[in-house]
């Protein structure tokens, strides 16, 4: 098919179907995974997700840039996605908090958007494929060599086997110490005790520590690549491993003996997402790629110790095979949309992680209650 004249971005998959349309942000070229993610609120938080490292999001909400950009939605200070993908050109912004518009902060930051797109069509696409690899192109001449970016998506290996969180990860150790709350409303702040915890930053969402500090921690975060020696030297009372991109076992090389480091010592241990995934990896447990993944604001989750169903946030294109969890661990949360496994425990400890995101950042807050859990775990050893 020729590129329509008015065509300024297009997307070429590796097996040569291409989407052209109206590109905005960063001009160039990107190649990545694609996958979509279903929310209808939250494209700031999600492009600025560390753990979308890696892959170009096509939103299945129609209506992205209504409510502008705001600083105080960055979940990190550069985005991580390559790139995003929208029906329509982006709305102009109508928000009270809205600092900026999207078009243009994406051009600041560096990253390609294109507009116009049949983003239905491509969704069954991602889901027919398995999450595809891509060649995103924005140039405002509209010359694009097809052959050349199809070839590029094909020769692109892929996230299996990538470690990423060592390229988002904080250059050094800071402690967080923002004076902004996350919590469900209704909820009172917890005061101290200032429970010292060590959260480990693999892609950290800035919500997830602005909900540790909320449930009463002082929060110290500290590189990924951190030794057990190095978690241990802080005197912790609880450990915190974070989301972030790329695949888990890739990155359980240098993480995997830290986390073992960790468990020898019976602390309360919390992970989200990729910590999730890496937590079940130190415990003897696998994990492998999914068809096109969760990527969304509305995934129900059954907690099967009480039998209570939440409504959960998710991000992630690898899982837990709960088939292989040894003895002694038990799955304690699945997915109501495919059965993969949500969440995992280590029986009779306070050691436990779960897939989805509690801290929302798009999303409900209903899970907000496993920051809880890991505080009152903190506090249980003390006393
Ligand atoms: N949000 C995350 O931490 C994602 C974890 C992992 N990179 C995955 O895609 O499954």
């Amino acid at each position: 098919m020729p590129a329509p004249r008015d065509a300024t971005a297009c997307l070429a998959l590796a097996d040569g179907t291409i989407f052209y349309g109206k590109g905005f942000g960063a001009t160039g070229e990107t190649v990545a995974e694609l996958v979509f993610n279903t929310a209808m609120t939250g494209y700031q938080e999600i492009m600025t997700d560390p753990s979308y490292a890696g892959q170009v999001v096509t939103f299945t909400f129609p209506h992205i840039g209504n409510t502008g950009v705001t600083a105080e939605d960055d979940e990190t200070a550069t985005p991580a996605a390559a790139g995003m993908v929208v029906k329509w050109d982006p709305t102009e912004p109508s928000n009270w908090r809205a600092t900026g518009e999207l078009t243009q902060w994406l051009s600041k930051v560096g990253r390609i958007g294109i507009g116009g797109i049949d983003t239905r069509r491509l969704t069954r696409a991602i889901r027919q494929q398995g999450a595809p690899h891509v060649t995103l192109a924005h140039d405002p001449e509209g010359r694009f060599d097809i052959e050349k970016l199809v070839a590029r998506a094909r020769a692109w290996k892929g996230l299996v086997g990538l470690d990423l969180a060592r390229d988002v990860t904080c250059a050094q150790s800071y402690r967080w110490d923002e004076k902004r709350w996350a919590w469900p409303q209704g909820y009172t702040r917890r005061e101290g005790p200032g429970l010292r915890v060590v959260a480990v930053d693999y892609g950290a969402k800035r919500n997830i520590l602005r909900c540790l500090a909320s449930v009463g921690c002082e929060v110290t975060v500290l590189p990924a690549t951190a030794t057990a020696e190095e978690v241990l030297a802080l005197n912790p009372e609880g450990v915190f491993l974070s989301n972030g991109p790329g695949d888990p076992a890739a990155t359980g090389e240098y993480a995997v003996p830290m986390i073992r480091g960790v468990l020898d010592r019976d602390l309360p241990l919390f992970g989200i997402c990729l910590g999730h995934q890496m937590l079940a990896l130190a415990l003897g447990a696998k994990t492998r790629k999914m068809n096109h993944g969760h990527h969304g604001a509305n995934h129900p989750v059954k907690d099967l110790t009480t039998g209570k169903v939440e409504i959960t946030s998710m991000n992630h294109g690898f899982t837990v095979d709960a088939d292989t969890l040894p003895k002694g661990v038990k799955e304690t949360h699945v997915s109501l949309f495919d059965g993969t496994n949500c969440g995992i425990a280590v029986e009779g400890k306070p050691v436990y992680s779960v897939q989805y995101h509690p801290e929302a950042s798009p999303g409900p807050q209903d899970s907000f209650y496993l920051f809880e859990r890991f505080a009152d775990a903190m506090k249980a050893r003390r006393a």
